[in-house]
């Protein structure tokens, strides 16, 4: 068994895969090391190895795989930069510099698309970047995500409070908002899926027809149908952990 992580801004994703076939046979979402912790402890098998995908401070990142190791005496393998991998060629004037989750999610786009293609992560962050039919990563584009975007809006204003439940009832439609938590719950998703739409519009400009959409990240279903041709991958970044950190 092989534990795999993801550490984002706000979340970490793990999952447990079978070494052999490596289908999935746990997995879950958690806000906290300790929670983690306590999630794998729970696991029927322990798992023997890790490989992990942080952007997290180096700190962060060690005192997790210590723990990890410490814990469940698990082998911890840390995704690292690199300027090329499995035909891949960062695009960054400083390749150390290309978050890390882009990164592996352009590798496991490119894998997946076999040709050039637009690879979008709808987390804390939204991100977007392009990879060339050879292999060649563009570069790509940040800004906020969902999540950064709604607590701007509520911590700069007097006026806009609402809690989580009502929030997400404001998302069954897009229509304009009849109140402050559908004017900026959907606000945010029209902002989100200009951001998509505007990416579209570069690729074509780019490769004609010619490219693949690869969606993922905890909000990629809010901008789904802003790119109604895109390949939805919930496990995009695991793809490109697994040719970033092959194990044996
Ligand atoms: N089961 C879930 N648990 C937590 N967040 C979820 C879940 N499903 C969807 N989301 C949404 O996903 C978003 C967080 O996405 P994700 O987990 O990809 O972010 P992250 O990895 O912390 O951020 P980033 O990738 O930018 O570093 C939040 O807006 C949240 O509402
Ligand atoms: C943009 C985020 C925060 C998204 O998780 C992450 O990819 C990151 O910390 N990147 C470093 C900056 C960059 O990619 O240019
Ligand atoms: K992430």
């Amino acid at each position: 068994m092989i534990l795999e992580l993801d550490c984002g801004n706000s979340f970490i994703k793990w999952r447990v895969i079978n070494a052999t076939e490596g289908a999935v046979v746990a997995g879950g979402i958690v806000d906290s090391d300790q929670a983690l912790v306590a999630a794998v402890a729970t696991l029927p098998e322990a798992p023997r190895r890790c490989r992990l995908v942080s952007v997290r401070s180096e700190e962060e990142t060690a005192s997790l795989s210590a723990r990890l190791a410490q814990h469940f005496a698990l082998d911890v393998v840390v995704a690292q930069p690199a300027r090329e991998v499995s035909g891949v060629r960062n695009g960054y004037d400083d390749y150390q510099r290309l978050g890390l989750d882009r990164w592996l999610a352009v590798l496991g786009g490119f894998h997946l698309a076999r040709g050039a293609c637009l690879v979008m992560d709808f987390g804390t962050a939204a991100k977007a970047d392009f990879v060339t039919a050879d292999g060649e990563h563009l570069g790509g584009f940040i800004c906020p995500g969902m999540p950064l975007m709604r607590s701007q809006l509520r911590t700069h204003t007097r006026r806009i409070r609402y809690d989580d439940a009502s929030a997400e009832r404001a998302l069954s439609s897009l229509a304009p908002g009849r109140s402050t938590v559908e004017a900026v719950e959907r606000g945010c998703v029209h902002m989100l899926q200009g951001f998509v739409r505007s990416q579209l519009e570069h690729a074509h400009g780019l490769w004609g027809e010619n490219f693949t959409v690869l969606l993922t990240g905890g909000d990629a279903l809010l901008v789904q149908q802003a790119a109604p041709q895109a390949r939805v991958v919930p496990d995009l970044v695991f793809v490109g952990l697994a040719m970033a950190c092959p194990l044996d």
